[in-house]
């Protein structure tokens, strides 16, 4: 049996974070990861054509996400000014409109006018919370509806309406219909606020990396032999003070430990005593969302000849939305397309192939019939992965914010919690998971 100081479980970018923490402070840690690699939602295959990595989980990260802005940079991973020049397209059933950043294009100018009071209201809802949320004014209200719930209570016509049924899926992978109003409000005013967002002109869309796995593999280099892959934990048994973990591969007698998988993965691991009754019933109640991401590589961005910028989005559901990641001036064509939330139930429905003639398709629609003909194509169904589970962030049902969302962040005797769920900051995003990492091993520091 192994000794460590601190068993951290998982190693995706909270896990690993929270162990850099704690080595930095001289702690002894040992990491246990599932997978074969590290990074879990951070995933960036190597494109044969492009010779470089390319990016099926999440990959965009503003300055103002402080944490991965400094690690992207001492790991000197490539980052590229979103690509905006040009007009977008968007897919209404067998139409396409064209027309400028920041508008849907072939809404009318009173379902612009809709959807703008809409958003109002959104962030009057969104500014009205507190810190923590189930202590806001409006807080038994808002959990006690879904968020389209909340979109029922605002007037506007068919088209906005979608627009809106769309935002939790846009964001976090979850349909209107499931989760708690109050949960994404919360989760959009941790992360900005929507319009700051999916903006790709100054906003949380503005840059993206081309491989954000490289952050959590240069983590994962630091931390040398401490990082265990291949490794998924089964059991942890504990007392007030110290802790067993056991993998597939290892058993370590530890202080402390880190959970920082999805509740929905914690679930799976048996502990001996059982958690206590709040802390199982939280876990029960964070669902995980679907999101289905592809990169297709052609032989030039042939889109741009026509003064589009490669972004795509839907009114009819079709799609989320698709990027242009090639930079000013690419070698390649690099499109990104995203199916979250309800689009992402339709196209996890069909084979590899099927789904790849399926966003050929769309890009056709879109784009010309050149799209049909890429040089490569990828694609990752994150609600198929084992140790996943579903994607892009655990989020509560209603009615469990303000019943045990208090307990969210407290440990079960030596157990710490962490996760981007867990952030009080850009929560469900990369910069959330470094945050609610950091924060579990202070936690954890801060104790005698
Ligand atoms: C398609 C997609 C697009 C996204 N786009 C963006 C974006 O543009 N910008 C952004 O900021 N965020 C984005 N995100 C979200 C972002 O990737 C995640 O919020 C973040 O990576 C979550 O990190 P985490 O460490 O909290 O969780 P995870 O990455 O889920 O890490 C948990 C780890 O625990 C491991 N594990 C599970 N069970 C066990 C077990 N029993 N034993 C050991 N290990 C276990 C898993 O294998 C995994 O490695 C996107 C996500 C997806 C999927």
């Amino acid at each position: 049996m192994q000794e460590a100081d601190i068993v951290v479980v998982g190693g995706g970018l909270s896990g690993l974070y929270a162990a850099l923490t704690l080595r930095d402070a001289g702690r002894s840690v040992i990491v246990l990861e599932a997978r074969e690699r590290v990074g879990g939602l951070t995933y960036s295959p190597l494109s044969k054509v492009l010779g470089s990595r390319v990016d099926l989980g999440g990959q965009w990260a503003a300055p103002r996400h402080q944490r991965m802005s400094r690690l992207i940079a001492r790991y000197r991973v490539p980052l590229v000014k979103q690509f905006i020049d040009g007009q977008r397209a968007c897919l209404q059933d067998k139409d396409t409109y064209f027309g400028p950043m920041g508008t849907v294009p072939g809404l009318s100018a009173k379902e612009t006018e809709e959807y703008g009071s809409g958003i109002k209201r959104l962030y009057d809802a969104m500014d009205g919370l507190a810190e923590n949320p189930w202590e806001s004014q409006d807080a038994a209200r808002l959990d006690s509806m879904t968020f389209a719930s909340w979109i029922d209570q605002v007037a506007m016509s068919e088209r906005p309406r979608a627009s809106f049924f769309r935002m939790p899926g846009a964001y976090y992978g979850a349909l209107a219909e499931e989760i708690s109003a109050l949960e994404l409000l919360h989760k959009l005013r941790s992360c900005g606020g929507p319009l700051w967002m999916s903006d790709a002109n100054e906003g949380g869309q503005s840059r993206h990396m081309m491989g954000s796995q490289l952050v959590s593999e240069g983590i994962a280099a630091e931390l040398g032999d401490a990082v265990h892959t291949s490794s998924p934990v089964r059991a942890i048994s504990w007392s007030a003070d110290s802790a067993t973990v056991r993998s597939d591969s290892i058993a370590v007698r530890c202080k402390r430990v880190i959970c920082a998988t999805s509740p929905a993965m914690i679930s799976q691991v048996a502990f001996d005593p059982p958690l206590p009754a709040p802390r199982r019933l939280l876990h029960q109640r964070f669902a995980n969302g679907r999101n289905t991401k592809a990169a297709i590589i052609y032989e030039r961005p042939f889109w741009r000849d026509r003064g589009l910028n490669g972004n795509i989005i839907a009114t009819d559901g079709s799609l989320t939305a698709t990027y242009d990641l090639g930079g000013e001036a690419p070698r390649y064509g690099i499109l990104i397309a995203l199916f979250t939330g309800r689009p992402a139930y339709q196209i996890d429905a069909l084979t590899p192939e099927m789904r790849r003639t399926k966003v050929l398709g769309l890009l056709a629609q879109a784009l010309g019939p050149e799209a049909t003909q890429p040089l490569e194509y990828m694609d990752q169904v994150w609600a198929n992965e084992e140790w996943s589970g579903g994607a892009s962030s655990p989020f509560l049902l209603p009615g469990a914010m303000t019943t045990i969302g208090a307990d969210l962040r407290s440990a079960c005797g030596p157990i710490h919690w962490a996760g981007t769920h867990m952030s009080s900051e850009f929560r469900g995003y990369m910069e959330g998971a470094l945050a609610a990492g950091e924060a579990a091993a202070n936690r954890v520091l801060a104790e005698k």
